[in-house]
């Protein structure tokens, strides 16, 4: 049952053909034979009688328009041919000599044993069919968990909903009487197929209905015009989660005002601090710790106590709360043995298709062309054979992050979606603002400074609401604006989170909610954000995932997300290029990281998940300010202070010695009440007079420590890469 394929590229690189000789006697209409295309790429050939499945890897992502299938019954040919979705793209990987099997192979480079199999060399015939790993009877995946146990999520992904990926070329069943659908051009082993009606370069007019092949339908004939249909995406609204130049994640009154100014739609809800109602740390800390993490923040109520009990002062803790780095005083567990010191990045296209709009949008117009007859339902086998995909990879990503702290993921946002999701941000760009750094305890208590050669990209904050605007005014104007492609970005990615990851990592069952938003530009010129740690305070993230959109990007581009796993045997550090559709995950207590200095425009999305028990606890620490710390002076203030305190001994102006900290006490003590409670918070002590008194008597050594503490939670300026970094 073997089936021989031979792949050819048009010279020029932008369409691709795929010639299948069939087994002798297997197949005597189109009908024997089911084609899928999975992902966009991935050519899937099996016969409807059984038996191994072959799969060809297409060199580029192949346009559902123009994809067309045809049997010649005569020799057993089947033809698949497509035009590359991106022709400028193909052209351009074969531009750079890339052939048709580097960039197959490119595309399963370092990917580990999986479902998914390497592309034949191009115009190669292949003697005989590998068979599917699954089939082989290799190692599989584990079982998936069960989807149940993540019913309560926003949105399923589901490997019925997964189905939806298989753009399906499959002709259509014979109707009774008909005469077998063949291919109009007489076959030979070297005469080409006839082409493609719907192919950009095929020659003359050759009708569908002549050779059977039917036209999968394209997302974009069915999206939602924009921006009339964009509606505010259901997800879960949560509290900024680090630092904030937010247009939209309101949390005062001012905030919303501002937003009405901004976006052109109706302002949202002004939140308050009791607005929140996550139920106690008791209810729902889940007791589950992966890898030697603690449970958060109770571990660190007697470290906490311990760093920083004023000598003979007036403070006491009673809450428990640390801002010192929990996890890092918790030893992992080390690598898996057999496993590679660099995490492989996993190749999850199939994913991103199974999860997207695009998809879903495919969907509605598959259903239709199913209805009318034009299409025919994927089978019952199919469907399974997509969610089994689906799951092996989600498991794949868990085991990683699981074993390694950190997991990188390419191709999950396609080319086509990157680019529109920065067609749509573009309006946007010169509203962004200078990256702020958190050095809060709780994102609703805290301050924000910007430093900008620690931190120098510019951000916005995207809420929900603003993801729903049409317009957004500025200085007067009114400009359309619409987020589709990136309220789907976000969709996938919670998807993967909520969905994919939550079930499989107990670490991450108790996520419940993620931050807002954060899109992050990095305007060139060797802008970084320096080494640091995202939740060092018991904030409540959890998972820290960047999505970078960044079409071309190359290395000597700089920019790498360098991550820092601690878990014994992994490479010490690692650079992550920001690479147009990767997505990187890393635990957001443990693993330290900056970005490189990036030497061209970067943008990014990040997005921090949080657990529900360990942001209830947050925020029961962090109490209900007084409305007097939302005042602008308090803020400017507290965070004068606090720059200070961050800077490096040498150069700030608060010296560890007595008469420095004499002054720093004075300066403390005259600040207005609202800096001095923003101070109290930030720094983890109960109110505004403890801190005058923490300063009151506070030692050098103390000074130091604090000011490490401080550093370690937001940021080090001082760190400098080791040698032995590895990239991938
Ligand atoms: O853009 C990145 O790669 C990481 C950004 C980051 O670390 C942050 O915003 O906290
Ligand atoms: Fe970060």
């Amino acid at each position: 049952m073997d089936i021989a394929i031979e792949l050819r590229v048009e010279p020029g690189g932008t369409s691709v053909e795929a010639i299948a000789v069939l087994p002798p006697g297997t197949a005597s209409t189109a009908a024997d034979v089911d084609v899928e295309v999975f992902g966009d790429d991935l050519l899937l050939i099996q016969l409807a009688a059984g038996g191994a499945r072959r799969e060809v890897r297409l060199p580029f992502a192949v346009d559902a328009d123009t994809a067309c299938v045809k049997f010649r019954k005569k020799e057993g040919r089947l033809t698949f041919s497509a035009a590359a979705r991106d022709p400028e793209a193909a052209a351009r990987a074969g531009a750079r000599g890339e052939s048709a099997a580097e960039a197959a192979a490119a595309t399963g480079a370092g990917e580990p044993a999986g479902p998914l199999a390497e592309a034949p060399p191009p115009s190669e015939s292949l003697p005989a069919a590998a068979p599917h790993p699954d089939q082989a009877g290799e190692p599989t995946a584990p079982p998936a968990a069960d989807s149940n146990s993540s019913s309560s999520g926003p949105r399923q992904l589901t490997g019925e909903r997964s189905t939806s990926s298989t753009q399906r070329t499959q002709q259509p069943p014979p109707e009774p009487g008909a005469p077998p659908e063949v291919a109009a051009t007489p076959a030979s082993s070297s005469t080409p197929p006839a082409p493609c009606p719907h192919h950009p370069t095929a020659a003359g007019p050759a009708s569908p209905a002549s050779n059977g092949a039917l036209v999968a339908p394209t997302a974009s004939s069915v999206q939602a015009p924009c921006p009339s249909a964009v509606t505010a995406a259901a997800a879960p609204r949560s509290p900024s989660g680090n630092s904030s130049a937010s247009a939209t994640s309101a949390a005062s009154a001012d905030d919303a005002t501002l937003y009405a100014e901004f976006f052109c739609n109706s302002p949202p809800a002004v939140p308050t601090t009791s607005n929140h109602s996550q139920p106690s740390p008791a209810e729902t800390t889940n007791g589950h710790a992966p890898n030697g993490h603690s449970a958060l923040p109770a571990a660190n109520a007697a470290k906490l106590n311990a760093a920083f009990a004023p000598t003979g002062g007036t403070a006491s803790r009673t809450d428990g709360y640390s801002f010192a780095a929990p996890d890092h005083v918790v030893p992992a567990a080390p690598l898996p043995e057999g496993l590679p010191p660099v995490a492989p990045p996993i190749d999850a296209r199939y994913l991103a298709v199974a999860n997207g709009l695009r998809v879903s949008a495919h969907q509605q117009t598959a259903t239709m062309a199913e209805l009318l007859g034009l299409r025919k339902k994927p089978s019952a086998a199919a469907t399974q054979r997509v969610k089994e995909r689906v799951d092996a990879i989600l498991q794949q990503v868990a085991d990683t992050l699981d074993a390694y702290g950190y997991a990188v993921l390419d191709n999950f946002i396609s080319e086509a979606a990157v680019l529109d999701a920065r067609k749509e941000l573009a309006v946007m760009e010169p509203h962004y603002s200078p990256g702020l750094i958190w050095v809060g305890k709780e994102s609703e208590a805290g301050a924000q400074i910007s430093v900008s050669n620690v931190r120098g990209d510019v951000v916005l904050w995207l809420d929900d609401q603003a993801l729903g605007a049409t317009a957004f005014v500025k200085d007067g104007v009114k400009r359309p604006c619409c987020f589709l492609q990136n309220q789907q970005l976000l969709a996938d990615v919670d998807e993967l989170v909520f969905e994919g990851l939550r079930p499989r990592l107990p670490y991450l069952a108790g996520l419940h909610r993620r931050s807002d938003a954060h899109m992050a530009i990095y305007p060139g010129k060797g802008a970084r954000f320096a080494r640091h740690i995202d939740n060092t305070t018991g904030d409540g993230r959890r998972l820290t995932v960047v999505t970078y959109l960044n079409p071309g990007w190359r290395e000597d581009q700089g920019g790498a997300l360098r991550v820092f796993p601690v878990r014994p045997g992994t490479a010490p550090s690692v650079d992550v290029l920001p690479l147009s559709g990767r997505v990187a995950l890393f635990l957001s207590a443990e693993v330290g990281h900056e970005v490189m200095p990036a030497f061209a425009v970067r943008h990014a999305v990040t997005l921090w998940y949080y657990d529900a028990g360990e942001h209830a606890a947050a925020l029961a620490a962090a109490r209900v300010l007084p409305g007097a710390t939302s005042r602008p002076s308090a803020q400017a203030g507290a965070t004068e202070v606090l720059r200070d305190l961050l800077a490096d001994e040498s150069t700030s102006s608060i010296q560890a010695t007595p008469e420095g900290l004499a002054q720093l006490a004075t300066r403390v003590t005259a600040l207005e009440p609202g800096a001095q409670e923003l101070l109290a918070a930030v720094l983890g002590v109960p109110g505004r007079n403890a801190l005058v008194e923490a300063f009151r008597v506070m030692t050098p050594a103390q000074l130091h420590r604090r000011r490490e503490e401080l550093r370690v939670m937001g940021l080090d300026t001082r760190y400098h890469a080791p040698d032995t970094t590895a990239h991938v």
